[in-house]
């Protein structure tokens, strides 16, 4: 088994991925700390024979874990934000600093679709670009809506958004002071994606392939208008590429890879934007 770790700031997803069938066997996720209980916390460690990691928590969360991980498993890949990989050339100044996540994510989605605009809507929300031809612009970051919702001291951090909501129902002026905060929050987060999404490929004249991944993706991704595809497993998917150790990646097939939706025209987003602007 290949177990595959996604250590963020508050939550740690894991994966355990077969390593002759490239199936998925399980997953699941626990609070990120610095030590874990194999058996418990992740899955025992007597059936993994490699692991890879993304990590964008603290140092010495990260130190721990391999540590830990290498006294039991000898095979261990830790990925790194470098300054080109995969045909990608890392648009950071100082490319090491682009977090992890964000570099697999996008690596993943231009694997897959050629140039991209990967979005992470997780702990924080995350845009990145990447040109068809493989150069990375760069990116935006802003709180997510688990934190929007916190910065707000007004009694409402403990009810969610439902993530079963229609779109419609959430852009709708919100009636409740916990209705109008979530109302508020995810106003902000779509409109932000979608406003990102069409200035940048206005100003850089192409449309480019949408892929979102991250907790609130599935209910972030019903009040996108623009065409995408939600692909959870996309950090792992840059792993994958990153690291391949089955035939299927080897092949260049990523797990729980979607079919893209072809980009709506450069004509039509460039029209949804000088309309927006006119309001
Ligand atoms: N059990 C959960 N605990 C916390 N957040 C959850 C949970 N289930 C869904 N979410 C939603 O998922 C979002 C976090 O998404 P995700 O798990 O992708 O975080 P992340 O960005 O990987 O976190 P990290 O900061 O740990 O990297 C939160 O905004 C929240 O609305
Ligand atoms: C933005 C987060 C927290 C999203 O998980 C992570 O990618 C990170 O810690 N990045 C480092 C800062 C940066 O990417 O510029
Ligand atoms: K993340």
């Amino acid at each position: 088994m290949i177990l595959d770790l996604d250590i963020g700031n508050t939550l740690t997803k894991w994966r355990l991925k077969d390593a002759d069938s490239s199936e998925i066997r399980s997953r699941g996720a626990v609070w990120t700390r610095e030590e874990w209980r194999p058996g418990s916390d992740i899955p025992d460690l007597d059936i993994v024979e490699a692991v890879r990691i993304s990590s964008v928590a603290r140092r010495a969360v990260l130190e721990e874990t391999v540590a830990l991980l290498q006294r039991q498993v000898g095979n261990v890949h830790v990925a790194r934000s470098t300054p080109e990989a995969l045909g990608v050339a890392n648009g950071y100044e100082e490319p090491e600093r682009l977090g992890v996540d964000r570099w697999l994510g996008a690596l993943a989605g231009y694997q897959l679709a050629g140039g991209c605009c990967a979005v992470d809507c997780g702990s924080a929300i995350t845009i990145d670009f990447v040109l068809p031809g493989g150069r990375h612009l760069g990116g935006y970051i802003l709180p997510g809506l688990r934190l929007m919702k916190e910065s707000l001291k007004l009694g409402t951090r403990n009810v969610a958004i439902d993530p079963d909501s229609e779109a419609e129902e959430l852009l709708a002026p919100g009636r409740r002071t916990v209705e109008a905060v979530n109302h508020g929050i995810y106003m902000a987060a779509v409109s932000a994606i979608n406003r990102v999404y069409a200035e940048v490929c206005d100003m850089e004249g192409v449309a480019l392939p949408l892929l979102l991944t991250g907790g609130d993706a599935r209910v972030v991704s019903r009040g996108l208008q623009v065409p995408h595809a939600v692909w959870p497993d996309m950090v792992y998917g840059g792993l994958e590429a990153c690291f391949p150790l089955t035939a299927a990646e080897r092949a260049g097939r990523m797990s729980g890879a979607p079919r893209v939706p072809p980009p709506v025209s450069l004509e039509k987003i460039r029209a949804g934007l000088a309309f927006s602007m006119l309001l």
